[in-house]
């Protein structure tokens, strides 16, 4: 038996009491995101390599019953026309799914299937966003303020980063267009084969 626990969420801040784990990102971690590589690292340089997206979360351990949960925090933002945005993964254990709950500010979760459909949920304050099992996720913020939502996801599921990495981004990037926001096609796109995609969808323990 596991003792009940309470975390103390500031919405606007996006803090978390009772943290056990606590991770930044700065600009510079994100080189190679971009699809502006040149306007990416002249604004590192420009801003002294800011910290653009911050997690705190609590993990009570990896067993696949239990659920780590947590606040991301993610300042506004653009390197040219692209938004600023989280890394992306798709869980290692690629059927756990995850819940993110919007606290403040105004983002997107962008999500891609494993055959390389895209899907974007809006997320504002009090958005329950769901991301199902085996669909590759990242949230980008396009308001002007911080974004910070909750998240909560099983224990065992792991992150694998390299999923993107190995598909050149995403199959879309999301610009700013006019007052709003627009899907590009990612022309460097490397689509997944079919031997890739059979490996992500199976059973795991
Ligand atoms: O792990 P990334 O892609 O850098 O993005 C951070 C977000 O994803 C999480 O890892 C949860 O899956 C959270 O820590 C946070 O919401
Ligand atoms: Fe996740």
């Amino acid at each position: 038996m596991r003792e009940p626990v309470a975390c103390l969420v500031d919405p606007v801040a996006g803090r978390m009491s009772g943290h056990t784990g606590r991770y930044e990102k700065r600009l510079s971690d994100l080189t190679g995101v971009y699809e502006n590589a040149d306007a990416h690292a002249a604004l590192v340089k420009s801003l002294n390599d800011p910290v653009v997206y911050s997690v705190e979360d609590f993990r009570p351990g990896s067993h696949a019953g239990d659920l780590n949960y947590g606040v991301t925090r993610m300042n506004p933002g653009r390197v040219g026309k692209e938004f600023f945005l989280t890394r992306g993964h798709i869980h290692a254990k690629a059927d756990r799914p995850e819940i993110y709950y919007g606290q403040s500010g105004h983002g997107l979760m962008q999500l891609e299937s494993p055959e390389g459909e895209t899907r974007i949920i809006e997320i504002t304050a009090q958005t329950i966003c769901y991301v199902p099992p085996y669909w590759i996720h990242r949230s980008i913020n396009i308001g002007e303020t911080d974004l910070v939502m909750v998240f909560a996801y099983p224990s065992d599921s792991g992150q694998d980063y390299s999923i993107i990495e190995k598909s050149n981004g995403m199959r879309h990037r999301v610009m700013s267009s006019g007052d709003g926001w627009e899907l590009v096609d990612n022309t460097s796109y490397n689509p997944r084969t079919g031997e890739e995609v059979a490996a992500l969808i199976k059973n795991y323990t």
